[in-house]
């Protein structure tokens, strides 16, 4: 399976995933975005949804800060954290202000189940293992959306229905935090694991982690179509 390169990393353990991958990447919710025909209904729940799951993102990636072991490290999820808070959110905040749904409403609005799920199992990754366990479980979601924000927008105008979404990920800037994260991600791999990480003993434990984040993408997804 092909997709835009983000690094080894990134590479080997989408591999090692294949079905899972496809579930996510090629969900009938991202079609749906892709091609417009996905209820209105349906993109303000998730929307909703994922302001929470930013929310708890941001704090994911905060651990991450404290987990670092170098300044490089240090500053690329430093940068994460702010681009969440102040840029990624602003887009969800946008969009519902538009459809008359206040930042404080979506501040309070009620955690689905996967939405909870996702979110609490990527932060206990980062607080029993180390940044790699961390990096492992919050890839799928940084080179995923990458991925699938490219694919999109190669098949659809920015007049499209769901356009703004898909040109917030599919965007230069986007594109280019996703090779970032993914340089420094090889950075953390090799300084951790050494030249032949796929070898290494620890390898099936982080490739389970990005495995389980993906399926928990899925399920993302699905709920997301539950609110149609
Ligand atoms: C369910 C869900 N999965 C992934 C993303 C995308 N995303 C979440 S945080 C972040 C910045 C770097 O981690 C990006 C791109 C999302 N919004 N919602």
């Amino acid at each position: 399976m092909s997709g835009p390169n983000y690094g080894q990393t990134f590479a080997h353990m989408r591999e090692g995933c294949p079905a899972q991958w496809q579930a996510y990447s090629r969900h009938a919710f991202v079609q749906g975005l892709g091609d417009g025909t996905l209820p209105r209904a349906a993109f303000l729940h998730y929307l909703v949804q994922d302001y929470l799951f930013l929310v708890h993102f941001a704090r994911a990636w905060s651990l991450a800060v404290v987990k670092s072991e170098t300044l490089e490290e240090m500053k690329i999820c430093a940068a994460t954290v702010e681009a969440l808070v102040n840029h990624e959110m602003a887009h969800h905040v946008q969009v519902c202000a538009a459809e008359g749904i206040s930042e404080q409403q979506l501040f309070d609005a009620r955690e689905e189940l996967e939405n909870i799920a996702y979110t609490r199992y990527v932060l206990d990754a980062g607080l029993q293992g180390d940044f790699l366990d961390l990096m492992a479980a919050l890839a799928p979601c940084v080179f995923g959306y990458g991925e699938i924000g490219l694919r999109l927008a190669q098949n659809s105008g920015a007049d499209a229905p769901y356009g703004g979404w898909i040109n917030t990920y599919a965007a230069p800037d986007y594109q280019t935090v996703c090779a970032t994260i993914g340089a420094m991600l090889e950075g953390a791999v090799a300084r951790r694991l050494g030249d032949e990480p796929t070898g290494s003993a620890r390898w099936a434990a982080l490739q389970d982690r990005f495995t389980t984040a993906t399926e928990l993408e899925v399920r993302f997804w699905d709920m997301g179509l539950r609110g149609a």
